[in-house]
């Protein structure tokens, strides 16, 4: 601690740039990363911090190294880089740590000044699902990953939060890297691009900077619309893109939205990112997002050996956790450590308990009667016939079709639900359900109509 306050910075500046970090991070990445981090001490222009786990000093390092560092210059510039430690791990002295940024594992780049961020190894083609709201996009990237001549310059790559433009980016890096081992793939986000040239204008070192982005050979920017009203980073960003398109060299750019839609773009910036491909990934439907479930549950029953998970339980996550997917792989992470903990199979109830708030969130606050009125027009028949006691067929299964959605797509219990249809007991409304799930799998027609109505209900 007192070598902290000998070298300028001290705890209560800390715990200041903290604040200012809060704001630029959010409160929940501040809540799980950057509260923990305690200033341990300041030594040979390293600022080291105390994490509560490897796990939270790597991840750290690799998401906020470069933007702590940013804030730890502003009141210590003589620091030139930030480590994570985990007291009394004293296997790494802070004297041998890497720079914030510098992966675990190096990452594609044969220069070892090239600012490139570190790639997940997870994030490949292989373990991509594709989909009908992805395959423009996955098909782009293939191609640009097959290294042939720059046919599209840039592949913007655009859609909202969790939907897959960092995983195919890294999949193109790893693809291009295995293909043409010599290229210089440099991968980093906007953000960092950003730190990057400020650094290099603090530390007068532009022309370094400059050079190394121009010897890039494919170049992947990630989440563009941070450097939006951020007037001398586009206009390098704009400088650096020209000369890497007028010399052929590939660039990929991502973003939550079109070009043309990014406020406080340039004109010119927006018109150079719309002149090669630009694609977007669309929200994901059921179909993606089972298949997305049954892919990372084949990597969980390698880690969670013996733990046995229901029948349905996929399909009602698939059909429950619309918002994108990374909330989608986070409820499964959960679902199986709890699982594996309390050593119990992964049934409905199981799932229903260990995921009511992510469940709760991802409500879409649908009502029984929206159900009924949409399925009754949906198969042309009067609302008082869905819910009335004819048991023909013509009524009975649209009768059954929207129990099941009701199920699925509200909290209301059985009872509940036989109540608002007409009054029937629970177990009809189970057996309704429990015949709709046999006959999705069974009659793509059944199918069909469940994925039309439970897009029109989600809209
Ligand atoms: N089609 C898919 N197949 C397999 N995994 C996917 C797919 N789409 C997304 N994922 C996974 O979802 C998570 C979030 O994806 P990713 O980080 O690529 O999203 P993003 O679009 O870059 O989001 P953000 O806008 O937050 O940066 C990752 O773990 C990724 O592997």
């Amino acid at each position: 601690m007192r070598a902290a306050e000998r070298t300028g910075m001290t705890q209560d500046q800390w715990g200041r740039l903290k604040q200012d970090l809060l704001k630029s991070v959010g409160k929940s990445n501040f809540k799980s990363w950057i509260e923990p981090l305690e200033l341990s001490h300041l030594e040979e222009g390293v600022a080291t911090f105390a994490v509560p786990t490897s796990f939270v000093g790597n991840y750290v390092s690799q998401k906020y190294g470069d933007q702590i560092l940013y804030h730890v210059q502003s009141v210590s510039p003589e620091i030139r880089r930030v480590h994570f430690q985990v007291p009394g791990n004293q296997a790494r002295r802070p004297a041998q740590a890497r720079p914030a940024a510098a992966p675990a594992e190096p990452a594609i780049r044969r220069d070892p000044m090239m600012p490139a961020a570190p790639l997940d190894k997870r994030f490949t083609f292989d373990t991509f699902v594709v989909g009908k709201p992805n395959e423009l996009a996955h098909a782009a990237a293939k191609r640009v990953a097959s290294g042939g001549p720059v046919t599209f310059n840039p592949l913007f790559l655009y859609g909202g939060v969790g939907l897959g433009k960092t995983h195919l980016m890294h999949a193109i890096a790893w693809e291009l890297s295995e293909r043409q081992p010599e290229l210089n793939v440099v991968y980093l986000s906007a953000e960092q691009f950003m730190y990057r040239f400020v650094q290099a204008l603090r530390e007068r070192k532009m022309m370094d900077f400059k050079s190394m982005f121009r010897a890039v050979d494919v170049l992947m920017v990630d989440d563009v619309q941070f450097i939006a009203g951020k007037e001398s980073t586009q206009e390098e960003f704009f400088h650096t893109f020209n000369a890497l398109v007028d010399g052929g060299k590939q660039i990929i750019i991502s973003a939550d939205r079109a070009p043309g839609e990014i406020e406080n773009l340039e004109e010119r910036i927006k018109s150079r990112l719309q002149c090669g491909l630009v694609v977007d990934l669309h929200p994901t439907n059921y179909e993606l997002r089972l298949g997305i479930l049954q892919s990372k549950v084949e990597y969980y029953r390698t880690q969670y050996p013996g733990l046995q998970l229901a029948d349905g339980v996929l399909e009602f996550l698939a059909m429950r956790i619309t918002k994108n997917v990374r909330v989608l792989e986070g409820a499964l992470t959960r679902l199986f450590a709890f699982a594996s903990l309390v050593g119990h199979e992964i049934t409905l109830e199981l799932t229903q308990d260990c995921l009511a708030d992510v469940l709760r969130s991802s409500e879409r606050q649908v009502t029984i009667e929206e159900i009924q009125r949409q399925v009754s027009d949906h198969f042309n028949i009067r609302l008082s016939d869905l819910i009335g006691p004819k048991r023909v067929r013509v009524f009975a299964r649209p009768r059954q079709v929207a129990m099941y959605l009701a199920k699925q797509m509200t909290s209301r219990s059985l009872p509940e639900i036989g109540r608002r249809f007409g009054g029937r007991d629970h177990t009809t409304v189970m057996h309704g359900v429990r015949r709709i799930d046999e006959l999705r799998v069974t009659d793509s027609q059944i199918a069909e109509d469940l994925e039309l109505l439970r897009r029109t209900l989600e809209a």
